[in-house]
């Protein structure tokens, strides 16, 4: 374990350029464990290729062995990242010491030289977005129980966040990408990078808009109104996906079942939210449970924040503790870019479809060209961070 005393600069295209005493910053983080580069080198064998698992926004991912033989994902941020070191120290900061069973564990970092990199509890199974969403490639099934047990973890990982531990915290990038399965398909939340910390009797803060569009709330998206209700938009975006088995956007539908907020809200007024409910299952599901979690989705999605349920409230649907209101369900919310929800038209006709439209790229409202990756963009009500 060792420490090294150097600064870095923000990220270079970051308009702030605040320079970062990385060092200060690590050694007053409890919980953080520094390991050198060397260990983390014997570790992956040299960063070699043949154990790179994945390549994010924050640069390249390597599975490795360590000293004491525990396998772990060794996250290196490069140095062209669009994320800089102010999104490796929150990440830091954020999980450092948080244990929950579907929260992704952080064991470390290591901060010496030019090198900053973190290192986490190896998940055997990839992101939702590469298995769920990634087609018949992945080779992987999904049963609708392991679906349940998918989204009531994650709803739970969430209500740790929000509602058990002080400061609360707001993750701000929910996503299929950041749900890590383990080997027994356990779900994980991941990528901590943009999360913020909300001290007690603080509800809201104002800040610079960051996250992946397809997930964004619209008030957050457009005003840059940052509460905990932007991580149920989230999570109720991902809800949908993984019970209809396709990505938020998919350019090759047309262009009314494009968006999985306007099929799944057409489909809800037809009285027909079954036929959302993946093909892949090929009708071997629980039509009652399939639907009410589609309603909660709507219900995760609604235009304004304050008529979204708490996480503890779809905690308690999702596992029948409590009913789904019906009556509290009306359209959902979605952001400028996607046009508006419209009301049920007749005679289209659907069939599930795979695909992530990951590269596809939209409009922003700020008049600049975003693609679905997490993604920060200064905005109008631009605040301190
Ligand atoms: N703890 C882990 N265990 C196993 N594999 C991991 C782990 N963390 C990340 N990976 C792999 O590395 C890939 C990239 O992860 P990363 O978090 O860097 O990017 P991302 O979330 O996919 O994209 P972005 O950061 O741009 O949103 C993941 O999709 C996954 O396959």
């Amino acid at each position: 374990m060792t420490c090294f005393s150097r600064c870095f600069s923000r990220n270079a295209s970051s308009p702030t350029r605040q320079r970062v005493n990385i060092d200060e910053e690590i050694s007053g983080i409890e919980n953080a464990k520094l390991y050198s580069y060397k260990e983390l080198q014997i570790a992956t064998d040299k960063f070699n290729p043949a154990n790179k698992i994945g390549e994010g926004g924050f640069g390249s991912v390597y599975k490795g062995k360590l000293n004491d033989g525990t396998l772990a994902a060794v996250k290196v941020l490069s140095a062209e990242s669009q994320q800089g070191v102010r999104e490796f120290l929150t990440e830091i900061v954020v999980i450092s010491g948080i244990e929950h069973e579907n929260l992704v564990k952080l064991y470390g970092c290591c901060a010496e030289g030019d090198h900053r990199i973190l290192v986490y509890g190896y998940l055997e199974n990839n992101s939702l977005s590469q298995t769920l969403l990634g087609g018949r490639s992945s080779g992987m099934q999904f049963s609708w129980k392991t679906r349940t047990k998918i989204c009531v973890g994650v709803a739970r990982g969430i209500m740790f966040l929000h509602e058990e531990i002080q400061p609360h915290i707001v993750h701000r990038d929910i996503k299929a990408s950041n749900i890590l399965l383990d080997k027994n398909l356990n779900p994980k939340i991941s990528d901590f990078g943009l999360a913020k910390l909300f001290p007690e009797n603080q509800t809201h803060i104002s800040t610079r808009v960051a996250g992946t569009i397809g997930y964004m709330a619209p008030e957050y998206a457009s005003r840059g109104q940052l509460t905990r209700k932007a991580d149920i938009y989230s999570f109720g975006v991902l809800l949908m996906e993984v019970v209809s088995g396709r990505s938020n956007t998919n350019k090759r539908l047309p262009a009314e079942d494009r968006y999985i907020l306007k099929r799944a809200w057409r489909l809800y007024e037809e009285g027909n939210l079954v036929h959302f409910v993946d093909s892949a299952l090929e009708g071997d599901f629980d039509v009652d449970e399939a639907c009410k979690y589609l309603k909660i989705g709507l219900l995760c999605t609604q235009e304004k924040p304050n008529n979204r349920p708490s996480m503890s409230i779809v905690v308690r649907m999702m596992t029948g503790e409590m009913d789904v209101d019906e009556k509290t369900i009306s359209r959902p919310g979605l952001m400028p870019q996607f046009g508006p929800v419209e009301s049920s038209q007749s005679g289209t006709s659907y069939t599930s479809s795979h695909g992530s439209g990951k590269q596809d790229k939209l409009s922003s409202s700020h008049n600049t060209t975003m693609t679905y990756a997490t993604m920060t963009f200064t905005s109008i009500y631009d605040r301190s961070n």
